[in-house]
């Protein structure tokens, strides 16, 4: 129950609910989802359609997730559509929630959802002023404040005490701790370790799809782990926090001196991108939304591409480079940039089988304009399948 003092007056009988960053700067508005409190790093996602993707996407465990579309849960949600087994956001931020989900998909609502999973959301607050903000002074801490708590003692004093997302190691956190096999659909072609760092459902389907076995391995694996499965190729998946901090990369270091052929994607971009020599950096305010523009370096074309990264590997745009750690990796070039800020959005070794992008190629609400890559991997696994049993003829 409402405080006296947080008495909020509302056409809608929601509870009052108020949105504090870190630089004190503060939004009231009514309690969405489930009440209490709730604190990560807000970020916001420019996405028009998509919001049960996004939410059950375990690469925004962390993050308060603040809507820029206006009016989100039109079309409920259902079984179908999650890319993992539940909504991973630390908090949602909605100007206008829809009030019945209409939609021949839909089997619940959004907020009954997140009211189950006890997400913590704020409606009814201005997005668009809160996106500015966050643009002009970048992704920052934000704490959610509802029902008996929108009235909580020095909130921002709160806020400042959570921990950052640079230097945070979030992955381990949404793993699986347990391996699964995902079978390859029609004839079995190839067999792929994924090292899952906070894998989407749609990933191994569309490997899975190409007639690619995928043994999906705990973040924690080792090289033996990976060697156990016989794998033709090596997969790292996409997953929260900073890639500073994943001790993944000696693991891709093995896979790449081995001559495993390997495909990344987002942090498993940053992770190749690291294991490389190259350093990652915190973007001001990142990427995320269903629309962004990639150039595909080689090819000239662009891509309508799918993003959800904070961070971004800092690597040389023009021409080739000697990766610097390690002469044995030869030259890399930066394959892919994003033409919004010129952002690496993905790196191919010139010399070991081992590329990687940015982006979401699996990208399940779409766009698919990337969804080449994945062909691309099956290739590269054909390619060394092919080179090795011709080096097996020669002796
Ligand atoms: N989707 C991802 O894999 C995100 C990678 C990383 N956590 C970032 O924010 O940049």
């Amino acid at each position: 129950m409402n405080s006296p003092e947080t008495q909020h007056l509302s056409l809608t009988g929601r509870d009052a609910a108020v949105l504090v960053l870190e630089d004190g700067t503060r939004f009231e508005g009514e309690s969405y989802g489930a009440t209490g409190t709730t604190f990560g790093e807000a970020v916001f996602s420019t996405g028009m359609t998509g919001y049960q993707e996004t939410l059950t996407d375990p690469s925004y465990y962390g993050q308060v997730v603040v809507m820029t579309a206006p009016h989100v849960g039109n079309t409920g949600v259902n079984d179908e559509d999650e890319e993992s087994r539940r909504i991973w956001v630390s908090g949602y931020v909605v100007r206008d929630p829809a009030l019945r989900p209409s939609n021949w998909r839909a089997q619940r609502t959004l907020e009954d959802d997140l009211r189950e999973q006890g997400v913590v959301g704020i409606c009814g607050i201005d997005t668009r002023a809160l996106t500015r903000h966050l643009r002009e002074r970048g992704a920052m801490r934000v704490g959610i404040f509802s029902g008996a708590d929108a009235g909580s003692a020095d909130p921002v004093a709160q806020v400042q005490q959570q921990p950052r997302m640079e230097g945070s190691e979030l992955a381990s956190k949404v793993a699986t701790p347990e391996p699964y096999v995902v079978a390859a659909q029609g004839e079995k072609r190839f067999t792929v370790a994924a090292v899952d760092l906070g894998i989407k459902a749609m990933t191994p389907e569309l490997m899975a799809q190409r007639g690619i076995e995928v043994h999906v391995l705990p973040a924690t694996s080792t090289i033996d782990d990976v060697r156990a499965v016989n794998p033709d190729g090596v997969f790292f998946s996409n997953g929260p926090g900073d890639p500073a901090t994943a001790p993944q990369v000696e693991l891709l270091r093995e896979v790449l001196r081995a001559g495993i052929p390997y495909f990344g994607i987002c942090f498993g971009n940053q992770l190749l991108g690291r294991a490389l020599g190259f350093g990652t950096y915190k973007l001001k305010y990142g990427h995320r939304g269903i629309n962004q523009p990639v150039l595909d370096r080689a090819t000239g074309k662009v891509e309508i591409t799918a993003h959800n990264h904070g961070f971004a590997v800092d690597a040389p745009l023009a021409g080739e480079t000697q990766a610097p750690a390690d002469a044995a990796f030869g030259r890399v070039r930066v394959s892919h940039i994003c033409l919004n800020d010129d952002v690496v959005e993905g790196l191919e070794c010139l010399d070991i089988p081992a590329f990687s992008v940015q982006y979401h190629p699996e990208a399940a609400a779409g766009p698919h304009d990337a969804a080449y890559l994945f062909d691309r991997f099956v290739d590269l696994l054909q390619q060394e399948t092919n080179r090795t049993s011709e080096a097996g003829k020669d002796h």
